[in-house]
């Protein structure tokens, strides 16, 4: 990939965050660290922003951290992150040391019922997929034909989208549904908090991003990944946007 110009403003505001005494460095998986792509399964990181990442997990008084909706341990594996990078995942619900609360039995044995359900209805429509995490699972439509993404997506909506104690996320050609709240904004302010940081950096590109980016304060920095709404007031176009952020924060800490 080829380096993408940081704009001044956002140029800028890494300076400052970079001359913190203490700071996370956080971001998104898919979509920004990895680029979107058709199977789940194939979402590899960018090698520059994982290099940048783990120099950054290096420097002095710098933590870095991906936050991402994956299971926790698909992230693991997918990134290759070492164990100095901090790793939360289902949406900011799923630490190292597990959840927050303890997942009931009544809340697994919803998941295997909304399960149940996704799978049903990816057997109707050619292309669709069920991935199953650990208080959530992922109706994904990306390789479907538009009517049928739409029939599905809809068809999840009125089904177990709607049942007692379900929630609901959707995403880029997904719709997820969670037995427990998920927030990547208490995965940062646990983050912070825990790591007694004075600045947060956070890259996201997607619906979920926004609770974290509407955790950020002044001096903070938040940089959407894309086009679309956000709360970020920094953006960049795309991964390659990731990397060279990542890459401008490593070298600032060195
Ligand atoms: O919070 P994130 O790290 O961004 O995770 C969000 C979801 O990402 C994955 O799905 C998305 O990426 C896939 C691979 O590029 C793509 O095929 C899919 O259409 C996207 O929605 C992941 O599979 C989900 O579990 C995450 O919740």
């Amino acid at each position: 990939m080829t380096e993408t110009m940081l704009d001044d403003a956002l140029r800028a505001a890494l300076e400052a965050f970079a001359a913190r005494p203490r700071v996370l460095v956080a971001s998104d998986y898919d979509g920004c660290v990895s680029p979107i792509v058709a199977r789940p399964e194939d979402a590899v990181p960018e090698p520059r922003s994982m290099a940048a990442l783990e120099q950054c997990a290096a420097a002095p008084r710098t933590a870095a951290a991906l936050v991402s909706g994956r299971a926790r341990a698909d992230l693991r594996a997918l990134s290759g992150a070492s164990e100095n990078i901090t790793l939360v995942g289902s949406h900011g619900a799923e630490f190292a040391e597990g959840f927050d609360d303890p997942v009931t039995d009544g809340q697994r044995e919803l998941l295997r019922r909304i399960v149940a359900e996704f799978r049903g209805l990816s057997a109707r429509f050619p292309g669709t997929s069920v991935e199953v995490k650990p208080v959530s699972t992922t109706l994904h439509v990306r390789n479907a034909s538009p009517a049928d993404a739409d029939a599905a997506l809809a068809l999840a909506e009125s089904g177990p989208a709607s049942w007692d104690g379900v929630q609901v996320t959707h995403g880029k050609a997904v719709i997820e549904l969670a037995v427990i709240e998920t927030s990547k904004g208490h995965a940062l302010d646990r983050l912070r908090a825990a790591l007694e940081v004075d600045a947060v950096l956070y890259l996201g590109d997607d619906v979920t991003d926004e609770k974290a980016f509407a955790r950020l304060g002044p001096d903070d920095v938040g940089v959407k990944v894309g086009d679309g709404p956000t709360a970020a007031h920094f953006r960049v176009a795309d991964p390659n946007g990731v990397a060279t952020v990542l890459e401008t924060v490593a070298a600032l800490r060195r």
